[in-house]
């Protein structure tokens, strides 16, 4: 799927294939992300979201086809270089440092991006400039006010929080959240789906998410990708793909899906 205009895709896959000795858990999988869109990729469980996830932010190689950010080849590069060159996955509360502070964790998150900028552009703050930038980043997620407490001691709901304060902080120009909304209470979920709206309407993110839920799905996605077997089998605007009945027999499991 592209833009009318044309643009260069700031992510893209071409044939990316893994296979885990005879099993094809990705097989195959084209697709261009352009900035300023919301994908979401969906599909029955074991259909390869996860894996394609971990292919597209290095976490797993490829064993055939290619990975491009911005139109550079990084098939071959590893996760932290990925991060270093843009890509931002919000894991499921992996990358928290339970034993220090909220404000902490963010101020690093900071950090880590200012030294990139110290590399690249000669630029450095001080800390009061790093702690100032991490308030902003918690205000933007609503957990100014938890800012002393201890990760460890933070609800399901306000780690998921922390999770995409850390990631903003990161400025990544590909954000990917694996089900962002996973274990929150009733009242959590809008404050982060709210967040990812926002996000959203900078326009100026590539945004990735692996969902189950579909009534998330019908708020967030301005693109729907159906992988099933680990082959990508729908792709195109929600009203299309949900209507389809590749999705339905996806999802539901019936008759013979056909690859495109
Ligand atoms: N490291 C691995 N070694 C062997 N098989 C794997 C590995 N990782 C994933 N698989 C297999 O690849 C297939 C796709 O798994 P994946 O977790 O990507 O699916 P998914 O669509 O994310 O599923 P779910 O919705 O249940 O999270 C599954 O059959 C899984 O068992």
């Amino acid at each position: 799927m592209k833009p009318n205009d044309g643009a260069t895709p700031s992510l893209s896959t071409r044939d990316l294939t893994i296979r885990f000795g005879g099993h094809v858990a990705v097989d195959r999988v084209t697709a261009d992300f352009f900035s300023g869109t919301l994908t979401v990729i969906v599909g029955p469980n074991g259909a390869g979201k996860t894996t394609y996830f971990n292919l597209m932010s290095g976490q797993l190689p490829a064993s055939s086809g290619t990975v491009h950010l911005g139109g550079a080849d990084i098939t071959r590069l590893g996760a932290a270089r990925r991060t270093t060159m843009g890509i931002g996955r919000a894991f499921q509360l992996t990358n928290l440092f339970p034993n220090l502070t909220v404000i902490e964790n963010v101020r690093l998150a900071v950090q880590s991006r200012a030294r990139l900028g110290l590399n690249m552009f000669s630029v450095w703050f001080g800390h009061q400039e790093l702690i100032a930038r991490a308030e902003h980043y918690l205000e933007r997620v609503a957990l100014q006010e938890r800012r002393a407490s201890y990760v460890a001691a933070l609800s399901h709901g306000d780690k998921r929080k922390l999770e995409v304060a850390i990631l903003l902080a990161l400025e990544p120009s590909v954000m990917m959240f694996d089900e962002p909304t996973a274990g929150m209470s009733v009242d959590e979920v809008p404050v982060v789906l709210e967040l990812i709206e926002q996000v959203k309407r900078e326009r100026n993110k590539t945004i990735l998410l692996v969902e189950h839920k579909m009534d998330v799905v019908r708020q967030l996605a301005d693109r729907i990708i159906v992988l099933h077997n680990g082959a990508l089998v729908a792709d195109g605007n929600p009203a299309e793909v949900m209507a389809s009945a590749i999705v339905q027999e996806a999802y539901l499991g019936t008759g013979s899906v056909q690859h495109v």
